[in-house]
């Protein structure tokens, strides 16, 4: 362990969380890393220190305190390093394991890659987990928000975030165009333009599998009801259908005492309405249409009915089944409408990156925005606290922001450090400082008779809800 990084003195009153078999040991003072972020993450992490710091402090009156430690990263990084994301910004963030962070800018189009992604990848946190939950008070576009409470596990170290593309015109291009058009696609009537950028997305069994082994633990530790694993698979079948297909091994090769795929729900389902059914006609109730199939495939639907039966019936069947994890899945676009019209049928969404990116985004807006939308990057043994929004630069350094989404990832790492007893209050004091209508400008302009609160003032106010 240095002493320190960055050129920024390790704090000398406090001790490094340690994990060893899987187990984290926390200490009384442990020594957090923390990223300020660009933009509004400066006026964010000043509110949120505050009230992690006031949160502590009342919970534990001084027996447990955090001793924050400033890692460089992005702008400010730049500023002082010439460096976006220096080798000991990584370094403190591996042997501290455990570290919060603001977000961090990336320009459209050209200049740096993400910092963010590139952190993710670079200490393998491959799930990005993002709880998305309602808040009493919080004002939303939907009628019953309270009815949406999903746990996204977005796979968080590949697809098209691997960041291997190619710029349109560069020999680069060329090179790879040819390539896929004279030798992949010879023969066929497929052909990528000349004048086209070309990207590859990977999309392993390694990162798929471990994601949704990661989902379905948590619904297990949880007590959550289902895991749907989201993909486009019907257009990307060895990539997103992959992921599908892996997610069912994971489910039913790993996970067999306690998961019920939807398609075996429905075949021991219709045996317990009629125990007569033979294998045909429980094979034409779950593939309807079958009867217009190719005889391969009819075949194969009624040995799916017949294995089904033989390997679970007597572990799952008679309703026993329903005491399990419902494991099933949706097409992405699909998801989005689901989640607005059916918010209750959805407890755990594992999916892919780019689908995770974006159905965070329109969760959070359901329940109220992304001033309250948390996340967390975890790997084994490491794990890195950030907010789903981004840098929002337009309101960066005017104290307006809601700093929402970096308290409530302060909630996840209190929670994740054992520390549930800061945890909450901080979470109860900022849904009581809401129900007293005392908003930043995101939740004021929806709410009527609000009071429009600055960063810091609804930062202040928590405080003093803490009691
Ligand atoms: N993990 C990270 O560090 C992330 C970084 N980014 C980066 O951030 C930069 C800006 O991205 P952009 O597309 O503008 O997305 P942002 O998430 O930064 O902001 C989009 C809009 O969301 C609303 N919003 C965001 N944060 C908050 C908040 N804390 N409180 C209230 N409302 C909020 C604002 O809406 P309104 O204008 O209606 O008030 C804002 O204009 C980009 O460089 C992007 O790459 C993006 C996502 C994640
Ligand atoms: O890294 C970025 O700039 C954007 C990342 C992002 O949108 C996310 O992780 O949700
Ligand atoms: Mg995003």
């Amino acid at each position: 362990m240095q002493t320190s990084y960055n050129d920024i003195p390790v704090p000398s009153d406090g001790q490094a969380i340690e994990y060893a078999n899987g187990k984290y040991t926390v200490p009384d003072h442990p020594i957090i890393p923390f990223i300020e972020g660009d933009g509004t993450g400066r006026d964010i992490w000043k509110a949120s220190q505050r009230v992690f710091d006031a949160a502590v402090e009342k919970a534990y009156g001084g027996k447990r305190s955090v001793k924050w430690f400033e890692v460089l990263a992005g702008e400010k990084s730049y500023r002082k390093t010439q460096n976006w994301l220096p080798d000991d910004t990584v370094k403190a963030t591996v042997d501290f394991r455990v570290s919060i962070k603001g977000p961090l800018t990336t320009p459209v189009g050209g200049g740096i890659r993400s910092l963010n992604v590139a952190l993710r990848q670079l200490m393998d946190l491959y799930q990005c987990v993002r709880p998305v939950k309602y808040y009493s008070g919080v004002p939303s576009p939907v009628k019953s928000p309270e009815k949406l409470d999903v746990v996204i596990f977005r796979e968080n170290t590949e697809d098209i975030y691997a960041g291997i593309e190619f710029r349109e015109g560069t020999p680069e291009a060329a090179k790879f165009i040819a390539f896929v058009n004279d030798e992949m696609l010879k023969g066929t009537k497929k052909k990528v333009r000349l004048d086209s950028g070309v990207g590859v997305k990977p999309i392993s069994i390694t990162g798929s599998k471990r994601l949704v082994r990661a989902a379905i633990q948590y619904a297990i530790d949880h007590q959550r009801k289902t895991v749907t694993l989201v993909h486009k698979g019907n257009i990307q079948k060895f990539t997103e259908g992959a992921f599908r297909e892996w997610g069912y091994e994971v489910a039913t090769q790993e996970f067999r005492a306690h998961t019920v795929t939807e398609r075996e729900s429905w075949i021991l389902g219709n045996l317990e309405q009629n125990p007569k059914l033979t294998p045909e006609e429980n094979a034409a109730l779950v593939e309807p249409g079958i009867e217009f199939a190719s005889k391969e495939f009819g075949e194969s639907i009624v040995q799916e009915v017949r294995d089904v039966v033989a390997s679970i019936g007597a572990t799952h069947g008679n309703g026993q089944w329903k005491n399990k994890i419902l494991v099933n899945d949706r097409i992405a676009d699909s998801i989005f409408q689901q989640i607005i019209i059916r918010p209750s049928d959805y407890s755990v969404l594992a999916t892919t990156n780019l689908n995770g990116d974006y159905i965070s985004d329109a969760a959070a807006a359901q329940v109220g925005g992304l001033g309250i939308a948390p996340g967390a990057n975890i790997g084994d043994g490491y794990a890195v606290f950030e907010a789903t929004h981004g840098t929002a630069p337009k309101y960066a350094d005017k104290d307006v922001i809601n700093p929402g989404s970096v308290m409530l990832s302060g909630v996840m790492m209190f929670d994740f450090l054992g520390w549930s007893e800061a945890a909450r209050l901080i979470e109860s004091s900022m849904e009581k400082t809401i129900q007293q209508k005392f908003v930043t400008y995101d939740f004021e302009r929806q709410m009527q008779g609000a009071t429009k609160a600055k960063t810091s003032e609804f930062a202040s106010r928590m405080i003093e809800n803490m009691g």
